[in-house]
């Protein structure tokens, strides 16, 4: 945690430092019109911007920063950019680690995944991974659903009924002000809603399969008004990393490997993972 704070500080200052250039650069442009200082301003925003196409890139964070002290307060800034930090890196490290140890032990859907990225590498013409090839990558897209059925990284959330909230399939009532544990992990485990649940099968997810399925009988992201704002990053992320993976490296297990698994905020492994990655 201390690692984290020290990072999100880092990045503050740096995107504070970058902001204080833009505004800098952009006062001398409206302030001179002697052109070689015109010049040196704008090489003075595009060093602080540091992109290689020139573009200005208004981050999450700047879109903060810009209104700290006016709208919201400093402190409620550096919170905002810490939860990001740290709900943002170890749900997705912690997804990425079980879907290669899942591709291991899966040599078929292994072998599936990769003749889908030839199908689609070979259409593109080019192995590079676009907006598109991304969208088209329907089966590996499923490996990172099953992988978050099996394994939600969260497995539980807690939430507080603002009313009274009477359940759908019982005659209880939750009253006004009760906090209730639910937990992903049990209800993505249900062999009524996933029969033979400890087989990873990513078919599972395939349009045909849950078409049926209830709405709310998967949810690793969580579901309604406070479900995770980082999903679409995080299946992107994912989904580029894993299939750079399975494109690069036939993915084998290590036999003497069984993971350890330890149930804190969130699930991880108490012996770290252990797979073999062989050079295609
Ligand atoms: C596989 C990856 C991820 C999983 C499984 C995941 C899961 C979740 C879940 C279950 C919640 C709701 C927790 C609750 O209701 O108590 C949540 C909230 C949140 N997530 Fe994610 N997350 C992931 C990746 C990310 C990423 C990449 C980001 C940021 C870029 C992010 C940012 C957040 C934030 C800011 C919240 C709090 C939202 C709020 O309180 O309104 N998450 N996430």
């Amino acid at each position: 945690m201390t690692l984290c704070k020290h990072i999100y500080l880092q990045i503050v200052e740096q995107r504070k430092e970058l902001l204080r250039a833009r505004a800098e650069s952009s006062w001398k442009k409206e302030n001179f019109k002697d052109e070689n200082r015109m010049e040196a301003a704008n090489d003075a925003a595009s060093e602080a911007d540091a992109d290689p196409n020139g573009k200005q890139f208004n981050t999450f964070i700047d879109a903060l920063l810009q209104e700290s002290g006016k709208s919201i307060s400093h402190q409620s800034v550096l919170d905002e950019m810490l939860t990001f930090l740290v709900s943002g890196i170890d749900t997705s490290a912690i997804t990425l680690q079980f879907a290669l140890y899942f591709l291991a032990k899966n040599p078929l859907v292994q072998e599936k995944a990769l003749r889908e990225l030839q199908n689609i590498f070979d259409a593109a013409g080019s192995t590079a991974v676009t907006p598109d090839t991304l969208q088209r990558m329907q089966y590996v897209e499923m490996i990172v659903y099953e992988t978050l059925r099996m394994h939600p990284p969260v497995f539980f959330f807690l939430k507080e009924a603002g009313v009274d909230t009477p359940l759908v399939s019982s005659d209880l009532v939750v009253p006004a002000g009760a906090t209730v544990i639910m937990s992903q992990r049990t209800l993505h485990m249900d062999p009524k809603l996933y029969p033979d649940p400890h087989m990873f099968d990513p078919e599972r997810f395939s349009s045909a399969n849950s078409a049926e399925r209830h709405p709310f009988a998967y949810i690793p992201f969580s579901a309604g008004m406070r479900a995770c704002p980082g999903r679409k990053f995080a299946m992107m992320s994912l989904k580029t990393t894993i299939c750079k993976v399975i494109w690069n490296f036939q993915i084998l297990p290590d036999e003497t490997y069984e993971p350890e698994l330890l149930w804190g905020l969130s699930m991880v492994t108490a012996n770290g993972m252990r797979i073999k990655l062989l050079k295609r």
